[in-house]
């Protein structure tokens, strides 16, 4: 919506035909109630329409990316795939430039995250984002492509730390959701969000990814929005756990797998992980919310 809405040709692919078919008719996605799409967005279910692309947003769930790759039988020879999805892959332990490499080794990946809930770029409401491509001329050219008057899109070419910030984010915020949820009060999540910061940043720089950019949109900004707002489906997971109530199973909530994936490359690698460790065993349901604060809080006193 934002790119159309900025002049460009848009072509917005879909699995479900019938799906499309109504969107195309009503001109509303039934995922974005209240919005208009703009008639420049060609809306289709036929995956030719969009394989020969310069550019593809690929914007699904993290544990879905690998599939929706295989299904492209084209092999996307030096096209920019673009992962808007935030986790870890349960499957191979990776992230999405992973991923889409070892799907499509001849494409060139990037990754395109930080703090946005996507009703507030399709309303054209100011965001800033982070765009990460190792290659940094493809980066440059793909921050100038995808930016509009109210998107705008930072460059680096730090992957591992942009993919990484925002799917451990999403760990962080279910752990602030139950927090709440359970009426453990702000001062508590204050600290999760923080001790929660410097898990990320100690993980993510285990892997190679620099500070700085865990510091920046992609870690702190999502990481702040995340942990704070009801707009989040991860926060709102958080909470119904913190509550002791359901949580309907199919909204996404990219953060409980992640905290598995993460949880289970700790142990393999003796890596100190003690919020996401705790997520998973609350996501698992082999702890309860007294439990993991109870272990929390009688871990060792250490310098901060
Ligand atoms: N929503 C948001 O505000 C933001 C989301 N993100 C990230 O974007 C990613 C996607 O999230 P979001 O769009 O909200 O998720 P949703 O659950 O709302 O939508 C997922 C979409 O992916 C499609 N899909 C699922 N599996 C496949 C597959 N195998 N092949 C093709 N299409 C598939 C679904 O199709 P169908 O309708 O047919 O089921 C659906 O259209 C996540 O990683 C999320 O963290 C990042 C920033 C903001
Ligand atoms: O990533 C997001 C905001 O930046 C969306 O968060 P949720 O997936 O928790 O809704």
């Amino acid at each position: 919506v934002a790119l159309a809405s900025a002049g460009q040709a848009v072509t917005l692919w879909g699995r479900n035909a019938g799906t499309m078919a109504r969107m195309r008719d009503t001109r509303e996605a039934p995922r974005l109630p209240g919005i208009a799409l703009p008639r420049e967005i060609t809306i289709s279910a036929e995956i030719e329409t969009v394989s020969q692309a310069q550019t593809l947003l690929l914007a699904v769930p993290m544990q879905t990316l690998s599939a929706l790759l295989h299904d492209i039988s084209a092999p996307l020879n030096g096209q920019r795939l673009v992962a808007c999805c935030k986790g870890i892959d349960l499957g191979t332990g990776t992230g999405p430039s992973r991923v889409i490499a070892e799907a499509k080794p001849q494409a060139v990946p990037a990754v395109l995250t930080g703090p946005s809930f996507a009703a507030d770029i399709a309303r054209g409401l100011p965001t800033a984002l982070t765009l990460a491509c190792a290659d940094a001329e493809i980066g440059h050219a793909l921050q100038h492509q995808l930016s509009t008057p109210s998107l705008r899109l930072y460059r680096s070419t730090d992957v591992a730390g942009a993919e990484l910030g925002g799917a451990l984010k999403n760990v962080m915020a279910i752990a602030c959701g139950a927090c709440i949820g359970a009426g453990l009060g702000d001062s508590a999540r204050a600290a999760l969000m923080t001790r929660g910061f410097a898990e990320m940043t100690r993980f993510a720089v285990h892997y190679g990814a620099q500070p700085e950019t865990l510091a920046g949109l992609s870690g702190l900004g999502d990481l702040a929005l995340t942990c704070t707002s009801e707009l989040s489906r991860n926060y709102r997971f958080g909470q119904a756990l913190g509550r002791g109530e359901s949580f309907d199973a199919n909204v996404t909530v990219e953060g409980a797998a992640t905290a598995r994936a993460v949880t289970a490359i700790a142990q393999k690698r003796s890596l100190s992980l003690p919020i996401s460790t705790a997520v998973a065993a609350l996501v698992e349901q082999r702890a309860t919310v007294a439990e993991v604060l109870q272990d929390l809080l009688s871990r060792p006193l250490k310098e901060e």
